[in-house]
């Protein structure tokens, strides 16, 4: 096993500051403390040579696990090993082993060629001539940095910056990679380019690969595997027909409706309302309907429809299934 997580928890201690003048003086004087749970009891385990995706909705946690995985935060209890270290007690070796890219940011230096950071890293790492030039080639071959890794970071476009930071990487050979969000902002080429970059790591490299991303067409491209974490549970984790199976029935009913009410509330019983534009509803099966002609029958039964369409649930309406379910199960209002 290169990862495993058990029972894994964060919890924020932070100040909470009170509105208002008055609320200022007072947090200064008796600061309001609030202890935040961002990963609650989290357990899972990733093999060798795995692509795992790790997801959940804004705010699930993910990248608070990430951090805890790659060294970067303590966890508050729990344990986590990665490659057999407890990252946090051993940052320094945990760092041989480990990549990590983190979209938003850049490990890059800002104001020299991307070229000249990859080479202060091949230092910093003590990656040997031969390898350096033959990680590069390879990494050019893939991602095309040639065209623009002269330029100075801060010139670069993001999907260029990303590229380079994922050459940055890879640079020391690590066998595990950690990715937060590494195509947010791509264009669709850049993001496949990206794609079979990382599908060549694990098929041809043989690395672990963790991915937190919100594109679910990347999730159906790339993760043999996912993590679903909500409100900083664990909700799912199996593969992609595993999930559907659970939580997504395979279809939905898109109706225009004819009349739609003025409040906006529409309620079929036995049918769970997915997504609204307008006059426009799309139905999946709530806790009654077995069938899209049975669901239609109860839609037709309540009001009146101009379009119709039935579909099969996209990956996007699966997760959002599982995250509507999990919420009820934890009692958590809308
Ligand atoms: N340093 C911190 N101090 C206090 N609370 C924090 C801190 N970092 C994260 N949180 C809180 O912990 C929760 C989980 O945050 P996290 O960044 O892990 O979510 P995420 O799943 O990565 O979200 P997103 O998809 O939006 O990036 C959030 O409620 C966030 O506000």
């Amino acid at each position: 096993m290169n990862i495993v997580a058990r029972d894994l928890t964060k919890i924020f201690h932070t100040i909470v500051r009170r509105p208002g003048f008055i609320g200022g003086l007072t947090s200064l004087v008796a600061p309001a403390r609030a202890a935040k749970t961002a990963v609650d009891g989290v357990s899972f385990s990733v093999d060798e040579g795995e692509l795992l995706a790790f997801l959940g909705p804004n705010g699930a946690g993910k990248s608070t696990t990430i951090k805890m995985l790659t060294g970067i935060l303590v966890p508050s209890s729990g344990e986590v090993e990665v490659a057999g270290i407890a990252p946090h007690r051993d940052r320094e070796r945990n760092a041989r082993n480990i990549g990590a890219v983190f979209g938003q940011r850049t490990q890059l230096w800002w104001d020299l060629p991307a070229r000249e950071s990859l080479a202060i890293l091949r230092d910093i790492f003590n990656v040997n001539a031969e390898d350096y030039r033959r990680r590069l080639r390879e990494f050019d071959e893939l991602l095309e940095l040639s065209e623009f890794w002269d330029t100075r970071v801060r010139h670069l476009s993001l999907g260029q910056r990303v590229r380079c930071d994922l050459a940055a990487a890879l640079l020391h050979d690590p066998r595990i990679v950690f990715l937060d969000e590494p195509t947010i902002g791509m264009d669709v080429v850049v993001k496949e380019q990206v794609r079979e970059f990382l599908r060549y790591q694990v098929d041809k490299r043989g690395r672990t690969v963790v991915l937190t991303t919100h594109d679910m067409t990347e999730v159906d491209k790339l993760a043999e595997r996912m993590v679903l974490i909500n409100h900083g549970r664990l909700v799912f984790d199996g593969s992609l027909a595993e999930l559907r199976t659970r939580f997504g029935d395979t279809w939905q009913v898109h109706v225009t409706l004819a009349e739609p009410p003025a409040t906006g509330d529409v309620e079929v019983p036995g049918l769970r309302v997915l997504r609204q534009d307008g006059p426009r509803f799309v139905f999946g099966p709530g806790d009654g309907a077995t069938s899209p002609q049975d669901a239609l029958r109860r839609i037709i039964e309540r009001y009146a429809i101009t379009d119709l369409a039935i579909e099969e649930n996209d990956l996007e309406d699966v997760m959002r299934l599982a995250y509507l379910q999990h919420r009820s199960d934890l009692d958590v209002p809308a």
